[in-house]
This record gives structure tokens, C-alpha cells and sequence, in this order.
């Protein structure tokens, strides 16, 4: 291993307080295994993984590799993501990048014997880099050995990065659960790999005192039971997700879940929607971790609740799609969905693809895919902008270009979607007709007459209640 790493075998002398960790927000070890230090991340379900050590690490010096045999991306775009997921993290610092040719993802050895040869010079020759960030969406646990051990750092792969991220990010004890899943897999993959240094050592498959279990099956029977605590602990956060959104559905509020590739400006647009001062976009790729939810009015006075959700990202690995994706139900329960894309990125149309295709994957029915609305926006950025899609909404959701316009096309939508429509309706003052609209729909405006004793009423209505109105009241 690395110098300066734990050693993550039971009984192994923890290390002197205030240890840096791994890398920024390391993983959590395995249940069982001896702490590294006081104070490191804790290893109930839920901890809070590493964000607590973060101040430790003053700097990191990755280098990152950017694989190019996914020809469908432009290696000169990709490497741009793979720099902005390092420059998502404080305190870790750039000092090189590389586009090199690598084998197929499948392959044993990502390098080529020539590649991994100056790769390693080139390496040599940086002597304060920590850590390389090999843009791959996972290297084997055997290709990451051999690299680390031929480098002599940290060599993160595409999946740890962003769970770095997401660590960093996480706010919710939801957000806190879905990251501890993600990171069992590292975790088994760990465990395997300190078995077999063990093995060398000729003490791994020894049966521990009395137990009749090897060391190897206590650890995997510890992973196994802190996987259901999560798994239960999680199931317990949804049912009472389930039983808000049937909440908000008894009273009626519509909802429109804001979505799109990591950094289009969903939280932006959101903020400029309902004015909410406390939500805060950054330039930074995962800035919004948890759905949360924002009232909002459309122009029909209608209120509405805006769902700002978890950034999409290309090649995200897939234990990380299947710990989000749980996230994102609100989603597919939504009665419409906003696509926000950066219309400035040059990578624009990929990331459209990218997000559909995760729609696709979620189970979206496809009556909201058919009604989704698409922004576009950061129409700011771009000269001379001009949309000929009637279907499509250019913003800027930072200068406020264009809202009034996707307003007017939310509520269409919104209204369509739920059956609901906009009535003027005439009303008698001594029935209690007013009365029941107030109940059963939602009242937008009213004009007494006083000389006759009735009121003009507009209300949003749907179609099932006014045929229950036209029953009731109908002469
Ligand atoms: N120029 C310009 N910048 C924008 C616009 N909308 C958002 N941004 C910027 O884009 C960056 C990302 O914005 P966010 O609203 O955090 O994006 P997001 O989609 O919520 O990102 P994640 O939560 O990380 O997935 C911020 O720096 C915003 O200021 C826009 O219309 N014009
Ligand atoms: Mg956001």
C-alpha cells in the first residue's frame, strides 16, 4: 500500500490522531476492521464518510489520465469533465493532464505495456503528485494494485471520484444512507485485497478464536449486515417519502420535477421560479445531492412545488445509478418534468442523450417523457442565439430571460397533465355552490354582483369535479 495509509487489519495499532486520510473523504473502512485515528468517519450506516477529516488534507496533487477508447465522446470535452469533477472537490489541486490510449474497460491491464512504461516515467518525474485520477468508469481491483503499487499513490477511478463528490456534498440523512451503499462494493473489493495480503502472511483463512468462522467470513458477514441496516434504514426514509407525496397530492399541489445534466443551472432556474433565496447553485459538478422540494405560483395563481433533483452525468457508474435512483422516484411520480440543458456546453447534445437514456432506465412513463418540457438555458453565454424549435424554452435562468414565457408553458402543461382546466363560473350566493368550489377545486378570483346576488368565479377545476358540480348544481 501506500505510505501513510491505515492498516486496515483487525488489530492493527490505530494511528496517531489527526492521520490524513486516504484521500479527501475516504471511504469508510470495514465493519470490524480497527479505526484509523479518533474522529475518523464513523461505521454505523449513515456516518457522515470522511466529511468530518476533510480539514486534514491540505493538498492533493492528482493527475488525471483520460482513456480514449470510448470514441463517441471527444477525448479534448471529456477530459474537461473529468478536470471539472477534480476541481468539484476543495483541497485537491490539478498538476497534469494526459489523454492516453487505453485497452478496452474489460481488459485485465488498462495500459498497454509501452503506455504503462511512460506513463511511469512521466509519474517519476512529478514527485509531488498524491493521487492519479484515471478517467475510467472503474478499474479492476487488480489493474488499481498494480498501478498503485507501481506508482506509489492513490489512483482514483471515475466511480470514487464522484463518490468523493457525493461525500463531500451529501446533506440529508438520505443523500448520507445512498452514499453508504454506493461504497460497499469498494469496500468488498478492499476486503478481498487485504485478504490476500493476509494470505501472504499466511494468517487470512485462519478461523478466529472459537467463532468457526475465517476472518475473511466475518467481515463479509459484517458487510452483509450493515448492507441490510442500510437497505431497511433506507426502505423506512422512502416510506415516509410515500407518505408525504400522497400528502401532497390529497392537497392537490402539482408536481414538476426539475432535471438535467450536473451543473445546467437546475437549481438556478428554481431559485428564479419561486424566488426561494435560500437555494444556493454552484459552479460545481453534484452540487445538489438531495431532492428538495420549492413552492412556487404559476401565473394562474396555481401553486406548484418545483423538485430539484440530482445532476445527471455520462458513464455514471451503475452502483451509484441504483443508490440514486431511489432519489429520483420523485421523478417518476411528478406530473411533469422540466429538462434544463446548458445550451452553452459544447457537449450539449450528448448530455441530452445521456439524461434521456437514465430516464429511460428509471421506468419514466412515457406520457410525462411525451409532455416533458425543454429548456434551454444559459442563452446568455451564446451570441446571437436563435431558436427555431417552437417546442423548446431558451432561458437564462441567472439573468431571468425567458421565465415568464416557460411559466405560461408549465402551467399549460401542468394543467393539462392533471385534467385540470381554467373556468369562469356563475355562482348563486345563497346556494352553497361557493362553497363546494372551495372544497373541491381551487378558486383563483371572484367578482360579486351584488344587484343579482351572484359571483363570477374563476377556478381551476378538473374535469371530474366539475362533472360532479354540473350533477349537483345544474338546473
Ligand atoms: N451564465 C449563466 N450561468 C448560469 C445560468 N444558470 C446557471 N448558471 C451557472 O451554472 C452553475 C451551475 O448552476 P446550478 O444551478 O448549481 O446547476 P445545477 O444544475 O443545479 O447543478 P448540480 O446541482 O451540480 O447538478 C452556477 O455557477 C450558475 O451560476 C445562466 O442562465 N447563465
Ligand atoms: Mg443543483
Amino acid at each position: 500500500q501506500y505510505p501513510g495509509a491505515a492498516s486496515q487489519y483487525p488489530g492493527a495499532a490505530p494511528q496517531y490522531p489527526g492521520a490524513a486520510p486516504q484521500y479527501p473523504g475516504a471511504a469508510p473502512q470495514y465493519p470490524g476492521a480497527a479505526p484509523q485515528y479518533p474522529g475518523a468517519a464513523s461505521q454505523y450506516p449513515g456516518a457522515a464518510a470522511g466529511i468530518s477529516t476533510f480539514s486534514f488534507c491540505l493538498n492533493w496533487f492528482p493527475l488525471t489520465f483520460h482513456s480514449s477508447w470510448n470514441i463517441r465522446f471527444n477525448a479534448g470535452l471529456q477530459i474537461a469533465e473529468a478536470v471539472a469533477l477534480v476541481r468539484s472537490l476543495p483541497h485537491w489541486t490539478l498538476v497534469d493532464k494526459l489523454v492516453m490510449s487505453t485497452k478496452s474497460p474489460d481488459s485485465k491491464f488498462i495500459f498497454g505495456k509501452g503506455n504503462f512504461q511512460s506513463l511511469t516515467e512521466i509519474l517519476k518525474g512529478l514527485p509531488k503528485i498524491t493521487a492519479v485520477f484515471v478517467n475510467v468508469e472503474r478499474l479492476s481491483p487488480v489493474t488499481e494494485k498494480e498501478l498503485e503499487a507501481a506508482w506509489g499513490v492513490t489512483v482514483l477511478d471515475r466511480y470514487k471520484v464522484v463518490l468523493c463528490i457525493f461525500r463531500y456534498n451529501a446533506r440529508t440523512r438520505e443523500a448520507k444512507l445512498q452514499i453508504s451503499l454506493a461504497e460497499l462494493p469498494l469496500l468488498r473489493t478492499r476486503l478481498k485485497n487485504d485478504l490476500a495480503h493476509l494470505d501472504q502472511q499466511g494468517g487470512g483463512s485462519r478461523y478466529i478464536m472459537g467463532s468457526g468462522e475465517t476472518f475473511f467470513e466475518v467481515q463479509q458477514r459484517l458487510l452483509k449486515e450493515r448492507e441490510k441496516k442500510i437497505r431497511n434504514a433506507l426502505e423506512k426514509l422512502r416510506k415516509n417519502r410515500n407518505l408525504l407525496r400522497t400528502q401532497r397530492r390529497h392537497r392537490e399541489f402539482p408536481i414538476i420535477s426539475v432535471m438535467g445534466y450536473t451543473n445546467c443551472g437546475k437549481t438556478t432556474l428554481i431559485k428564479s421560479l419561486t424566488g426561494n433565496a435560500d437555494l444556493q447553485p454552484r459552479d460545481q459538478l453534484f452540487a445538489t445531492l438531495d431532492v428538495t422540494a420549492h413552492g412556487g405560483l404559476l401565473p394562474c395563481r396555481m401553486p406548484v412545488i418545483y423538485m430539484d433533483t440530482i445532476g445527471f452525468l455520462s458513464q455514471l457508474p451503475h452502483d451509484l445509478i441504483e443508490s440514486f435512483s431511489a432519489t429520483l422516484e420523485d421523478v417518476v411520480h411528478s406530473d411533469l418534468l422540466v429538462h434544463v440543458r446548458d445550451i452553452s456546453h459544447p457537449e450539449a447534445d450528448i448530455q441530452k442523450s445521456s439524461v434521456l437514456s437514465v430516464l429511460i432506465k428509471l421506468n419514466v412513463p412515457q406520457k410525462l417523457l411525451d409532455t416533458m418540457i425543454e429548456v434551454h438555458n444559459k442563452i446568455d453565454l451564446l451570441e446571437n442565439h436563435e431558436n427555431r424549435d417552437p417546442a423548446v424554452v431558451p432561458v437564462s435562468a441567472l439573468y431571468g430571460f425567458g421565465l415568464e414565457d416557460l411559466k405560461r408553458k408549465v402551467e399549460a402543461a401542468v394543467l393539462r397533465n392533471t385534467g385540470r382546466f381554467i373556468m369562469n363560473i356563475k355562482v348563486d350566493l345563497e346556494s352553497p355552490q361557493l362553497n363546494w368550489l372551495h372544497k373541491e377545486a381551487s378558486v383563483q378570483d371572484m367578482k360579486v354582483r351584488p344587484e343579482d346576488g351572484t359571483a363570477r368565479v374563476r377556478v381551476i377545476i378538473t374535469s371530474a369535479a366539475y362533472g360532479r358540480y354540473m350533477k349537483l348544481f345544474s338546473t
